[in-house]
């Protein structure tokens, strides 16, 4: 795929410009290489089974194909025997069973393979499928928290969810059925051919008015198949959004605006659904006119034929047959292809998403940590460092930090400062844009991804929990983790008596009734979880404003004991965890302003003096 990078319009790389309706035809080759490729990294597990299954389709349409010419050969060859024989009082079985035994067995070998291939073709579609569902998931999680933040999780889940289904639509029938059609046109065209060349002329003028019809189909029903890609991703991705945010949309009564919103982009997917159905509806008809023409242009000239005895009556009664039923796949493909149409329009999607590389890559050759169990003491060191997402404008102008093991650090700003920023550096959510950041003086992007999970962990505000049961969601710290010491750290950080009292104590379902834990208790499960995982620096993003005050004063307990005398930042909202720090950081702008123990700062009377006598007010009021 990289040769194809090089030339490639920058604009499409990956999922950028995958709304774009207004392609180049350098673009859209581009794309389309890039589908046809992923197909063919899909096949090539199948591949023997996807020839087998080639060879039957043509094996079985060649025997159905040759129908008419049995019942030609038995017309004009079978039945003249067939009169002299019982005129001479001989057997008619040599006839009767040389034309019917053709006969039979042309249409049991047609039948029973059609029967085996499209079992096969199910299995081979499945098993695509399969390698594709997987291969999309495991790709899109291991896409850096930057590239999920511009696509969003809507889009994400059209792409697995109705792109998916379009492709399944097209391996599971379609193609088999489009290839199967061509197969058995191509196979009658044959045998039209081999019947009487001049009537196969009147088939070729046909095909003219067809293969236009078919062209301006293509070109048309693929901008609209485009169009109804991104108007369905569009649709599923503010469905997501509402639900996802069902809070917010209730609280701030958004159910109405939401509604039209919806039935807006629903009504955009449904018009771009109806004018494809309407090409389709242009298409069909001319295809069946044409077919019906040509039978009786074929009917006019061999039956002038037959009267001046130039053409045997087998023949016309074969070639009007086999006339009929050249056309009749048609309508077949041509349904077909409007899936086919579709189907590519969700593979230039999953493929632009597969293209996506993740921007915070694993080191290919991991440097260890100095310490040879891989133990990190902790100390942090950023020197010229820059970042701005993206590579864009600069959140945080050139600084140095030093944060040596075992200091917790509180983090402290108004809103938008970035210090979320600042601390998801560390955990390497984002790289630098420029200057080292270093964990035991290893830069962090030469650590193996185990060393740094290990060594750095991160508790978000939202303390997240996954369905499942409270221990194994503390678990996750540690997998391995016993039940003992699932326990021990949630007594740590006092969350165990809470637990008890659950119905199902630890074993508690916490998606049931009953296992709906509150923003504290939450909190407490992801402080259990961290102080199981045991890491070296550990990072706090804590919003705890909504907790009531005994539920507060449990984190905070909570929170002391999971610091220890670990390496911590602490994103501090209230003052009273920036009083168990030993050192603050004011940043202001994305620089840090202040920095100084919470005594000095006070004492130096600037920005976080002022943060601190408004806090002691509020106490006092
Ligand atoms: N994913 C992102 N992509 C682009 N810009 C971002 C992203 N996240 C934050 N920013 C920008 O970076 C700046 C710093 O944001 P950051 O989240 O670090 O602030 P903060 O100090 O943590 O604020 P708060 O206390 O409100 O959480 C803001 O201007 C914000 O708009």
């Amino acid at each position: 795929m990289s040769r194809r990078q090089d030339r490639q319009p920058p604009t499409l790389l990956g999922t950028r410009g995958e709304e774009r309706l207004d392609l180049t035809p350098a673009e859209r080759s581009y794309v389309r290489a890039r589908s046809w490729t992923l197909l063919k990294d899909l096949a090539r597990p199948v591949k023997w089974k996807l020839l087998l299954t080639a060879a039957l389709v043509v094996i079985s349409n060649a025997a159905r194909a040759s129908f008419p010419l049995i019942i030609a050969w038995g017309i004009d060859w079978g039945l003249p025997r067939l009169v002299s024989a019982l005129d001479a009082g001989e057997s008619a079985v040599p006839v009767v069973a040389g034309v019917g035994g053709a006969y039979v067995a042309a249409a049991l070998t047609a039948g029973l393979l059609l029967g085996v291939y499209t079992w096969l073709t199910a299995r081979v579609s499945q098993a695509m499928l399969l390698d594709l569902r997987v291969w999309v998931f495991r790709h899109t999680q291991r896409l850096s928290l930057e590239f999920h933040e511009r696509y969003t999780s809507g889009r994400v889940i059209s792409r697995q969810t109705s792109d998916l289904d379009s492709l399944r639509e097209l391996l599971d029938q379609g193609v088999s059925s489009l290839v199967s059609g061509l197969m058995f046109m191509l196979f009658t065209g044959i045998s039209i051919v081999i019947l009487d060349w001049r009537s196969a002329l009147i088939l070729l003028v046909a095909f003219v008015p067809v293969a236009i019809a078919v062209r301006w189909y293509q070109v048309r029903s693929e901008a609209v198949y485009r169009e109804s890609r991104v108007s369905s991703a569009r649709m599923i991705v503010h469905f997501v959004e509402t639900m996802t945010g069902i809070r917010a949309v209730q609280a701030f009564r958004k159910e109405r605006s939401n509604d039209s919103t919806y039935r807006q982009l629903a009504s955009k997917y449904r018009d771009d659904m109806v004018r494809s159905l309407n090409l389709f509806g242009i298409l069909q008809p001319t295809l069946v006119i044409t077919g019906n023409l040509t039978v009786v242009a074929m009917l006019l000239f061999g039956g002038l034929r037959v009267l001046d005895g130039t053409l045997a009556v087998g023949v016309l009664v074969a070639l009007l047959l086999a006339g009929k039923r050249v056309f009749q796949p048609m309508e077949q493909v041509a349904m077909f292809y409007s899936a086919f149409q579709s189907a590519t329009a969700a593979l230039e999607k999953v493929s632009g998403l597969l293209e996506e590389a993740p921007t915070v890559r694993e080191a290919e050759h991991p440097v260890p940590l100095p310490d040879t169990a891989g133990q990190s003491n902790g100390r942090i060191e950023f020197t010229d460092a820059e970042f701005g997402y993206g590579g864009g404008e600069l959140i945080l102008p050139r600084f140095d930090l030093t944060i040596p093991a075992g200091q917790t650090v509180a983090v402290v700003g108004q809103t938008g400062a970035g210090k979320s920023t600042l601390v998801k550096l560390i955990a390497r959510f984002y790289d630098l844009s420029s200057g080292s950041l270093t964990l035991d003086g290893v830069p962090l992007d030469r650590l193996s991804a185990a060393d740094l999970r290990r060594n750095v962990v991160m508790v978000t505000q939202e303390a997240f929990l996954f369905s499942g049961s409270v221990a194994e969601n503390i678990a996750l710290g540690r997998p391995d983790a016993s039940d003992a010491e699932i326990q021990a750290a949630a007594q740590a950080v006092g969350a165990h008596e809470f637990i008890l009292s659950l119905p199902e104590g630890y074993d508690t379902d916490v998606t049931k009734r009953g296992g709906r834990l509150s923003a504290g208790q939450r909190q407490l499960v992801s402080f259990a979880r961290a102080f199981l995982a045991d890491p070296a620096v550990l990072i706090l993003d804590e919003a705890t404003s909504s907790l009531d005050l005994p539920s507060e004063r449990q984190v905070q307990q909570g929170l002391t004991r999971l610091l220890g005398d670990r390496t911590a930042l602490i994103i501090a909202h209230r003052l009273s965890t920036v009083e168990i720090a030993d050192r603050v950081l004011v940043v202001h702008d994305g620089r840090v302003v202040e920095d100084g123990s919470p005594a000095e700062l006070i004492a130096a009377g600037g920005r976080f003096a002022e943060l601190h006598a408004a806090w002691k007010d509020s106490l006092v009021g």
